[in-house]
């Protein structure tokens, strides 16, 4: 919890003020049954009007002082408990951003959005609790236990005599519903889950007639999450009703032998009562407890999970001790990359060795899950080789700062991702400072600035979360043209021209085959593989074959298959 609870030291001044306040409307609790007590024993048993006239006011104005102290102990509580939690949200999200692509895989995504969310929250309530009344229900068990050995010693005695057993009990609690309230966060992580999976394939699970089917399945997630939340609480239910048994037989006992005492003459009727009221004070915090331990509880298993986040070693990711001026800008170097996936075994690449100059052009094709896109990743450094060197701009990738690198790389992924906004928004996503012309630029080399100028909001038109109301084809115009928005001097495209038609794809490469990059494309396609450079393909993770189309279709019979199974009349036009 240190290590969160850390994120709260710039509030230090309002929570130390929430503090003083809470204890100042402690001691006037604890005052209040004392002075009770003397208007019993000096005024009502003495009978005198004067005394209880002026221990009565003294009695109301430490009530008004009791309630003006919550009201502002509880504005600095809240201003100090959601400061922190906003700085604490945006540290683990500032943390996730640093994140290596390694570490998605240790962390899914929606186990990161419970973080943010409710883990966040639960934390956030126990500071605010913890300044209002988590501290303040010990203390006032403390506290109601010394004034009651204050008032009459042996009477006291009797009202502790259950608390080593309570103690004991109250350990024992906290730390089997630490272990039981984690795993709730994690059944909370799997409906998150199932949640995020299916709202992202709404239209999959309408085509496939899956509605029931995946109801069911989050019935279930959500059932188990139940069952264990029930649980939880369960062990928490049971805290309540045990500490009150406990002080209600102190109480009975106090009673009983008060009773003795007042006629051996050894306490007053005012002190018992006095005493009394301590018991029902405490009685009234230990009721507290239960509350108070299943917040506690909640919160530190959440902050154990924020800690995860917060203190994750993440490997390559945080360096930054590059060189930024290319020595060749474009060239790219494979020099024997080997490559296996963190926490897998079998190498994913095998001795991938290959020179590019700058602005030549480079095909990747092969069977699926044959490593393409796992090659393309070593570039930006989503991971580092396990073997060999990869040299951008004629350094190794490890030399540069991962900043630099970046910036002069363009990627257009598999999958075509849109972000919430207008198209424009989209466009000029990946560059700090964009000209409108710059974007309309990109736009007609990727061609799409046609079907934007068609949409009556043009380049204002708002794209829908991940592009739902643009076409597949349109989704990855977009994407080549937010790419190409930055001028790169590396430019990848992972198979994201598989949904144009042949003639637009056809217009598109005539644009990029101009562009001043070096490029990479992975293709399916022959017709695309031709106007490449040179074509490398490759074969469970083993280079098969390079070279430029005509070598290949001579040197490499997987080539020539795959240009067969491909449509004659289109492999006929360039033979
Ligand atoms: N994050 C990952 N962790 C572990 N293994 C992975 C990961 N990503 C991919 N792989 C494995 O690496 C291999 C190569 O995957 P890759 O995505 O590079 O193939 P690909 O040639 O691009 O395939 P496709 O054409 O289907 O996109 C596959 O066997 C895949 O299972």
């Amino acid at each position: 919890m240190k290590t969160v609870f850390s994120y709260a030291k710039p509030y230090k001044f309002y929570i130390a003020i929430a503090l003083v306040l809470m204890l100042l409307e402690l001691v006037v609790e604890l005052m209040q049954p004392l002075v009770i007590a003397s208007i019993i024993d000096k005024g009502i048993v003495e009978r005198d009007q004067d005394v209880i006239i002026q221990l009565g006011i003294v009695l109301m104005a430490l009530s008004v002082i009791a309630f003006v102290s919550g009201i502002v102990n509880s504005y600095f509580a809240a201003h100090a408990s959601h400061s922190f939690s906003f700085d604490l949200r945006q540290a683990v999200y500032g943390r996730i951003q640093s994140f290596s692509l390694a570490m998605f895989n240790k962390f899914p995504a929606s186990g990161l959005i419970t973080r943010l969310t409710s883990d966040v929250t639960l934390v956030q309530q126990v500071l605010y609790m913890g300044l209002r009344i988590m501290l303040r229900a010990p203390l006032l068990v403390v506290g109601s236990m010394i004034m009651a050995f204050v008032v009459n010693p042996k009477l006291a005695l009797y009202l502790v005599i259950v608390f080593p057993f309570l103690l004991v009990f109250l350990y024992v609690m906290v730390k089997k519903g630490v272990a039981y309230f984690g795993f709730v966060q994690k059944r909370l992580d799997r409906v998150n889950r199932i949640v995020q999976e299916n709202l992202q394939a709404v239209r999959l699970i309408k085509a496939y007639l899956r509605g029931k089917y995946e109801t069911q399945r989050f019935s279930k997630v959500a059932g188990d999450l139940k069952f264990d939340t029930v649980k939880a609480f369960r062990i928490m239910e049971i805290i309540l009703p045990i500490l009150l048994f406990g002080m209600n037989l102190s109480l009975l006992a106090v009673l009983w032998f008060g009773a003795f005492e007042i006629q051996a003459g050894g306490a007053q009727i005012g002190e018992l009562v006095a005493i009394v009221n301590y018991a029902m004070r405490m009685t009234g915090a230990f009721s507290m407890f239960s509350f108070i331990i299943m917040i506690f509880v909640r919160a530190k298993a959440s902050s154990e999970r924020l800690e995860e986040v917060l203190l994750a070693e993440d490997g390559h990711e945080q360096e930054d001790v590059g060189e930024d001026q290319p020595i060749r800008l474009g060239e790219i170097c494979f020099d024997n990359v080997s490559f296996t996936y963190p926490g897998t075994e079998e190498p994913v690449l095998k001795n991938i060795s290959f020179k590019l100059n700058p602005n030549e052009k480079l095909a990747i094709m092969g069977a699926t899950g044959s490593g393409k896109t796992t090659l393309l990743q070593l570039l930006p450094r989503f991971y580092d080789t396990t073997d060999g060197v990869v040299s951008l701009h004629g350094r190794d990738v490890l030399k540069w700062s991962l900043r630099e690198l970046r910036k002069t790389i363009g990627i257009v992924p598999q999958q075509s991702l849109l972000f919430t906004g207008t198209i424009s928004n989209n466009l000029s996503w990946g560059k700090d400072e964009v000209a409108q012309d710059e974007l309309a630029d990109a736009a007609i080399k990727a061609q799409i600035h046609e079907t934007v100028e068609r949409f009556p909001k043009g380049y204002y038109t708002r794209v829908g979360q991940k592009g739902v109301n643009l076409s597949g084809g349109q989704k990855q115009r977009l994407s080549i043209a937010r790419a190409l928005v930055r001028n790169p001097s590396i430019l990848i495209l992972d198979d994201s021209t598989s949904a144009l038609d042949v003639k637009t794809e056809g217009a598109l490469w005539e644009e990029l085959e101009q562009e001043q990059a070096t490029m990479l494309v992975v293709t399916q396609k022959i017709r695309t593989a031709m106007r490449a450079d040179r074509i490398l393909l490759l074969e469970e993770g083993r280079i098969s074959s390079y070279g430029t189309h005509e070598q290949l279709m001579t040197k490499s019979e997987l080539y020539r298959q795959i240009a067969m199974s491909q449509q004659e009349e289109e492999v006929d036009e360039y033979v």
